[in-house]
């Protein structure tokens, strides 16, 4: 493998799980100089420097940018284009600037409106397809990434330069790229990703709607039900953000899954119980053939 540059300094704009994780595997794979922080909550950003996460707090946003070689964007997406208006007038002709949004049309839109040409060029839009339930920069890992996708999502006028010099960079993370159209992405992503966080929120509190005394109802719930809500621990305000933007295909995501699930409560009504078994057994071999996949990849 061709060596790759070291950066000498790296913006991390939203300095949680994913910025921070970012910024903990360049440094193991020592391929930073200098890190600095933009941040929203000054404890975040100071918890951010206590861990070795950053190097330093941005004081103002021109000084954070100055000689800066990569900006990563890591807030919530409904934070881009407010973020993206805030850099533009202070970003250099050649400063990099990549993204990890969980969507990417609405990024997109955000960089078309508020970059100018020159640092559309230089815009990377990715999204690396791992993550937590946990928040915040005392969750970041520097091997999240690891043995991860990342999905890049350049635009036409995104020179390929620069998707070759994030790519290197997610590849020092051990992750695998990708690169695919970004309504694609949104589609794709809705249904894998979007979709069962919807079901997990909705699941903890159609429970509690079910009864005036939710505690007893969920004191006996056992791994199977831990398993499958674990990601309604997520943070909702990014998940807010994730479902406003790709509102569309997930309402398309919410009404196949709907006629699933009508389907599936006629043949209880039924009793069919060969049909039942049959649509438990389909759904057993699609996870299996995938988890085998996976394993092979
Ligand atoms: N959590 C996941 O599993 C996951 C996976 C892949 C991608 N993503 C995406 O990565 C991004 C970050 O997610 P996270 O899990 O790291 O969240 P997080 O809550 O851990 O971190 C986000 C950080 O951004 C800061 N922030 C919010 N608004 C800001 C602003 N305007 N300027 C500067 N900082 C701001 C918050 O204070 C917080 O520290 C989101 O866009 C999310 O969609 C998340
Ligand atoms: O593992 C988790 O907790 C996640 O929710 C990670 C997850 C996912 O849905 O797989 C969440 C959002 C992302 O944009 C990418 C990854």
């Amino acid at each position: 493998m061709a060596t790759i540059t070291a950066l000498n300094k790296l913006v991390i704009v939203g300095v949680g799980l994913i910025g921070g994780s970012f910024a903990l595997a360049l440094r193991k794979a020592g391929l930073v100089k200098h890190i600095t922080g933009v941040g929203r909550s000054q404890a975040n950003m100071q918890r951010a420097i206590e861990l070795g996460v950053i190097d330093e707090i941005a004081t103002d946003i021109a000084s954070a940018l100055n000689g800066a070689d990569l900006v990563f964007l890591a807030m919530p997406v409904g934070q881009t284009a407010s973020t993206l208006e805030k850099i533009a007038p202070h970003l250099h002709a050649n400063t990099l600037v990549t993204d990890a949004g969980s969507t990417k049309q609405d990024v997109i839109a955000a960089a078309r409106h508020h970059l100018s040409m020159q640092n559309r060029h230089h815009f990377v839009p990715g999204h690396p397809i791992a993550g937590a339930e946990h928040s915040g920069v005392q969750a970041a890992q520097a091997d999240l990434y690891a043995h991860k996708h990342v999905i890049l999502t350049p635009l036409p006028e995104t020179s390929m330069a620069a998707v070759e010099r994030v790519q290197q960079l997610w590849q020092a993370c051990h992750a695998q790229v990708s690169l695919m159209p970004p309504d694609e992405h949104d589609r794709v992503l809705a249904a894998t990703s979007h979709l069962p966080h919807i079901l997990a929120f909705t699941l903890m509190n159609h429970l509690n709607h079910s009864t005036d005394d939710p505690e007893s109802l969920l004191r006996f719930a056992g791994s199977g039900f831990r398993d499958f809500t674990r990601i309604a621990s997520s943070s909702p305000e990014m998940w807010r953000d994730i479902c406003l933007a790709n509102r569309e295909a997930l309402l398309t995501q919410i009404e196949a899954y709907q006629t699933e699930l009508n389907s599936l409560r006629e043949l209880l009504k039924k009793n069919d119980a060969d049909a039942l078994e049959q649509a438990f057994s389909q759904a057993r071999d699609i996870r299996e053939g995938w988890l085998k996949k996976k394993t092979k990849d």
